[in-house]
């Protein structure tokens, strides 16, 4: 087997500290979305032998790091966020030209997996318990936690420097050693948040990255009987059984998985933010995200003037490669997700009317990339297939309602509930909504997504796996509480 090295375009896998190629010999090459001649770098495609290396690794690098102060560990993650801040506009560039979501908003994630590993960094100084009144006067009972041990990590290319982080940073400080599986179309960028761990310094098995199918490295992960939690952010069927697969061996596991989420315009909403909100959360990184608006509910009384105001603006949005200035909307991430959306797209020219988009892009460079119109579609009812499913697409439907009662229906008339959001005025239809709406994250006039690190994150109903991400949340799902009675 010729050993490779780790160089600019050839990512190797990170195990025990160092970076390694697959035993496989194989690797993956990446191509950019906005052109595909443009080729970003390679990943390895790595067997379960490889997999199996990370794990043991990490299983022997557990004691040593459980047993560190929780303020030592958080040293190393105040380290990989400076390495990453230093680094931001390189590794934001890496992740356009990989998955192709404009070069402000990648930046803007990068910052937030700099913010992402402070905030976790800090929290290995916060209380880990809580005192609990015995009912015997002579004894001291209090909760503390531990680690799970090593966690799974498997992670989508939709934000492919936040979730990665979002995942890991919480799991080292509370003591878990980690192997990640990122996905493939997003693996480049990834690796170069491992450079940052490496960079830190983090001791040797304590973060590994392990690049390749996710039937064989991500289910191998799901099955490993070493790894004790698994986190997976993605699809429902693949978050469905991995759930299953940890379960049966009594795993944890925690799963984030699809949105199809509605915003509501009332009668008395502020139409100019609404359309704003609606095009920022629907739209922007070209509709690829769990929490983006798909459904937009208007109050009849306002939905000519709603319409007419939306549909303008989206014809304004300037599509191409997102490392371009002026460019708002990048493509798809791949061939397979752009037919997938073109698919749903056909099927909405068949359950309503298209108001704009409604095709790929061709022509000049948009040859070269896979791009799609922003497509709005007008009398959508609730049972469409465009109304029910996730796309991870560009793509509005309108449907009109006559009152508050009728919109929250409408609202929740789907399996997911991962977020929604709502534009009025009337502090009362705020607390229906607030109250009614079967959704993990509730906003009011507030797009549907943009999450906020320290806040609880996840889904109701199909959409998780009713734990929650981020903040002081994750503590829950990375840690096991030990109630403790001392005589
Ligand atoms: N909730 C979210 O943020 C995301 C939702 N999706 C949804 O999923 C659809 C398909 O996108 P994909 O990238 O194919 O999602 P996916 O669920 O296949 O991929 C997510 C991660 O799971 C891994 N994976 C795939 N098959 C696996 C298996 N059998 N066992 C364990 N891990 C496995 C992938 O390699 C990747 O790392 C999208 O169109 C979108 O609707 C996709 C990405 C993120
Ligand atoms: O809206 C956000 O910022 C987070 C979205 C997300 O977690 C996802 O799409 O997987």
């Amino acid at each position: 087997m010729a050993v490779q090295t780790q160089t600019e375009n050839n990512f190797l896998n990170y195990v025990n500290g160092e970076w390694v190629g697959s035993d496989t010999n194989e690797t993956i090459i990446n191509k950019n979305p906005a052109n595909t001649e443009d080729v970003v770098g390679q990943v390895q495609k790595s067997s379960r032998d490889d997999l199996n290396k990370a794990v043991s690794a990490a299983n022997t690098a557990r004691n040593s790091w459980r047993n560190l102060a929780g303020a030592q560990r958080g040293q190393y993650l105040f380290k990989a966020a400076d390495i990453l801040e230093s680094r931001l506009e390189e590794i934001a560039e890496c992740m356009t030209r990989e998955m192709g979501k404009t070069f402000p908003e990648a930046k803007g994630e990068t910052a937030r997996g700099v913010a992402i590993l402070r905030y976790y960094a800090g929290e290995g100084m916060r209380k880990v318990g809580d005192v609990i009144p015995s009912s015997d006067s002579e004894a001291l009972m209090f909760t503390t936690r531990a680690p799970l041990g090593v966690v799974g990590v498997i992670t989508p290319w939709n934000f492919p420097v936040a979730i990665p982080v979002w995942k890991t940073a919480p799991a080292l400080i509370y003591g878990n050693t980690v192997v990640l599986k990122p996905a493939t179309e997003a693996a480049v960028t990834c690796a170069k948040v491992f450079e940052c761990f490496e960079e830190a310094g983090l001791p040797a098995g304590v973060v590994n990255m392990v690049t390749g199918p996710g039937s064989i490295i991500g289910q191998g992960l799901a099955e490993h009987p070493e790894v004790n939690g698994i986190t997976f952010t993605g699809s429902n069927i693949v978050g469905k059984s991995i759930g299953q697969t940890a379960l049966e061996r009594g795993a944890k596991y925690q799963l984030e998985m699809g949105g199809k989420n509605p915003v509501i315009v009332a009668d008395d909403a502020d139409l100019d933010l609404a359309v704003e909100a609606t095009i920022s959360g629907g739209l922007r990184s070209t509709g690829q995200k769990c929490t983006a608006t798909s459904r937009v509910i208007v109050h009849s009384e306002v939905y000519e003037k709603f319409k007419d105001k939306l549909v303008s603006k989206v014809k304004e949005i300037s599509i191409g490669d997102g490392m371009k200035d002026g460019i708002w909307m990048g493509p798809s991430v791949s061939e397979s997700q752009l037919n997938t959306v073109l698919s749903y797209i056909e099927k909405g020219k068949e359950e309503g009317t298209l108001l704009c988009g409604g095709e790929r892009l061709c022509g000049g460079e948009y040859d070269k990339g896979y791009f799609v119109a922003p497509t709005v579609f007008d009398d959508i009812t609730t049972d469409a297939v465009i109304a029910q499913e996730e796309i991870f697409g560009p793509v509005l439907a309108l449907m009109k309602v006559e009152d508050m009662e009728e919109a929250i229906d409408l609202a929740n008339d789907v399996e997911y509930g991962l977020s929604a959001s709502i534009f009025t005025t009337n502090i009362q239809k705020m607390l229906s909504f607030i109250n009614d709406m079967d959704a993990g994250l509730v906003r009011i006039n507030s797009e549907s997504a943009g999450v906020e690190l320290q806040a609880p994150f996840g889904g109701m109903k199909q959409s998780s796996s009713h734990s929650r991400e981020q903040g002081e949340a994750a503590k829950e799902f990375f840690t096991a509480i030990k109630t403790v009675f001392v005589k």
